[in-house]
């Protein structure tokens, strides 16, 4: 069991954490508590573009870029801040597993963007077959404010073509790819046949398992409900600089949080919300 620190693309310091036979082992940067790696059995099951870009403000394409406090498009950048600001290390500690915690408070810059203020905690346990993150927002100010939050996770394909995405039927989603229209998902798997964009209104509410194929299950808190499905496919992901045409058969995103509403944080009020990465076999 250990944690030590590391610094990627010179500049990106990070902690690497090792489980204890060494069977499983977590990259995280940071920069934006980005989980940039998670190896089992010496197998990388997050993906990472080989186009990704490292610079500062710059959002990283791949591992798990964390989404706050706005989700998509909006008057704040793209997915929000918490991404591209660069976090503090606190707590470690391995005893019986291995558990991070990263902080993020506000600043002069997220106060110009965002006038609230604010102190975030991401802690990382990692066990043998399976992680688990959990942000935790604690509003620090003397108003409420609202954010939407998002694990935005890159999952390794072998092929986006032979893909399969469970646990979602029934649920109501919004296709961004149709001009955001509400539909209901009425097959037992979603499978990819072009660009896909959609965001399951309490998907993660339902009864059956989120499940990559018969590989990955994803477990969010009850209050992270929401889960989003996204690939580019061949043609937008040719001219997004950093994916490109060849990348996007090896990923899929599905991405669970708090998005179709806002969550509402009164003043000194705090928030938690964490998700479960299980490999099954
Ligand atoms: O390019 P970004 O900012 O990382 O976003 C990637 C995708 O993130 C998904 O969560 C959104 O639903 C998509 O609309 C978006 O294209």
């Amino acid at each position: 069991m250990s944690v030590v620190e590391f610094e990627y693309k010179s500049g990106f310091p990070g902690l690497r954490l090792t489980h204890s036979n060494g069977d499983a082992s977590m990259e995280l940067l940071l920069y934006g508590a980005h989980v940039l790696s998670w190896t089992v059995h010496n197998k990388q099951l997050l993906f990472l573009s080989d186009r990704a870009v490292f610079e500062q403000g710059k959002a990283i394409r791949g591992g798990v870029p964390v989404v706050w406090p706005q989700f998509g498009p909006g008057p704040l950048p793209q997915h929000g801040f918490a991404r591209v600001k660069t976090w503090r290390v606190g707590k470690t500690n391995i005893d019986g597993g291995i558990s991070v915690d990263l902080h993020l408070e506000h600043d002069e810059e997220t106060l110009k963007l965002w006038p609230h203020k604010f102190h975030l905690t991401m802690t990382l346990r990692l066990s043998e077959k399976s992680f688990v993150q959990e942000l935790t927002v604690t509003n620090q100010d003397s108003q409420a404010f609202e954010f939407t939050t998002l694990y935005h996770t890159y999952f390794t394909v072998d092929d986006i073509k032979n893909t399969k995405v469970f646990g979602l039927n029934n649920v109501t989603y919004l296709d961004k790819v149709d001009g955001g229209k509400t539909k209901t998902e009425t097959n037992q798997s979603i499978e990819f046949t072009g660009e896909t964009d959609r965001v399951y209104k309490d998907g993660g509410k339902n009864s059956n398992p989120l499940l990559i194929d018969d590989r990955i299950q994803i477990t969010a808190s009850s209050t992270m409900p929401d889960v989003v499905v996204w690939n580019p496919g061949q043609e937008r992901a040719k001219g997004m600089a950093d994916v490109g045409e060849h990348n996007f058969p090896k990923y899929v995103c599905v991405e669970v949080g708090h998005v179709s509403d806002a969550v509402k944080l009164g003043p000194n009020e705090s928030w938690k919300g964490a998700q479960e990465i299980k490999l099954l076999q």
